[in-house]
Order: C-alpha cells, then sequence, then structure tokens
C-alpha cells in the first residue's frame, strides 16, 4: 500500500501570511507563534511575507491575492473574532471560514484557517500562545505538512 504523507520539514519553501488587526493584542500572538514554527523548521525569514488587513472579514480577498500570486506554496490566514453583543460574530465567522475555504479550492494551494473565533477574550488569549496552545504556530506546522504532502502526490 502506498501512503502519501506530509513531513513537517520543509525544503525551498515560501509562505504567505495574512493576519487581521482587529483584537491585534491576540493576532500578533498568532502571527509570532506562525513565524517560530516557520523559521524552527528551517523556512527562511525572507521567505515569509506577511500582509495585515482591518478585520477578518477582509482576509479571504488578500488570500486569495497571495494564493493567485504564485509566489507562494502556502498561504497562513490569522485573526480573532470574539463575540461582542449583537449577531455581527456569526456573519463575520460564516463569512471568514467560507471565504478561506473557497481560496484554497480556488486557488490549488492550502489556505490554513487559523482564525480563532471565541465567546470571549480569556477564551481567544487561551488559544494565543497559553494553555490551549497557538493557533497560529499550529497552522504553520500545518501548512508545511500540506506542501510537502501535495509535493509527493504530484511527483
Ligand atoms: N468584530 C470583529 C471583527 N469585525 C470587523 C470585520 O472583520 C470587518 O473588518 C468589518 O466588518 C469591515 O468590513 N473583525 C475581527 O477580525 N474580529 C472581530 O472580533
Ligand atoms: C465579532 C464582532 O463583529 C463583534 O466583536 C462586534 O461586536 P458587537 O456585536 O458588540 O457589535
Amino acid at each position: 500500500m502506498n501512503v502519501f504523507e506530509g513531513k513537517v520539514v520543509s525544503e525551498g519553501m515560501k509562505v504567505g501570511i495574512v493576519a487581521a488587526r482587529f483584537n491585534e493584542f491576540i493576532v500578533s500572538k498568532l502571527v509570532a507563534g506562525a513565524q517560530d514554527a516557520l523559521v524552527r523548521h528551517d523556512v527562511k525569514e525572507e521567505d515569509i511575507d506577511l500582509a495585515w488587513v482591518p478585520g477578518a472579514f477582509e482576509i479571504p480577498l488578500i488570500a486569495s491575492k497571495m494564493a493567485k500570486s504564485g509566489k507562494y506554496d502556502a498561504v497562513i490566514a490569522l485573526g480573532a473574532v470574539i463575540r461582542g453583543s449583537t449577531t455581527h460574530y456569526d456573519y463575520v465567522c460564516s463569512e471568514v471560514s467560507k471565504g478561506i475555504a473557497n481560496v484554497s479550492l480556488n486557488s490549488d494551494i492550502p489556505v490554513m484557517f487559523g482564525v480563532i473565533t471565541t465567546e470571549n477574550i480569556e477564551q481567544a488569549i487561551e488559544r494565543a500562545g497559553t494553555k490551549a496552545g497557538n493557533k497560529g504556530y499550529d497552522c504553520a506546522l500545518g501548512a508545511i505538512e500540506m506542501v510537502n504532502l501535495i509535493r509527493n502526490i504530484e511527483k
């Protein structure tokens, strides 16, 4: 049986990160986590590009621009959507998740969903480098694995 796998070792990998500035005190930790994971797994700093957008709702457009540019092996989307007192949260989360998934399928490269969607600030802090880990770090590892998996399938 042939088993395709994507090892988490990067070789000449170029990665684009698109990050939402809304809740920047959380998202900056996700960005740092993603950059740390990429560099620790041999992605060169000069091969990592970062684009900031106003909020998570704007992520899919810039993720699409990055993905279709042909410059990157993977794109990592990072943001923090924290529920407020209206239904706005539901609309943002729905469109962002659907938008990012569509970008990945339409551009044929991995676009990792690193937008945390939480009920409150405490949950967001837990996922940005405290007791629930760092979702940016996790997404970066997933990006490396997906790129290698695709490379193996397409050999
Ligand atoms: N409430 C949050 C937002 N809201 C802003 C939207 O993402 C968007 O920028 C605005 O509606 C203009 O198009 N964004 C987040 O990233 N996180 C939130 O908690
Ligand atoms: C996720 C959001 O858009 C939310 O933070 C906005 O807060 P509110 O629903 O109180 O306007």
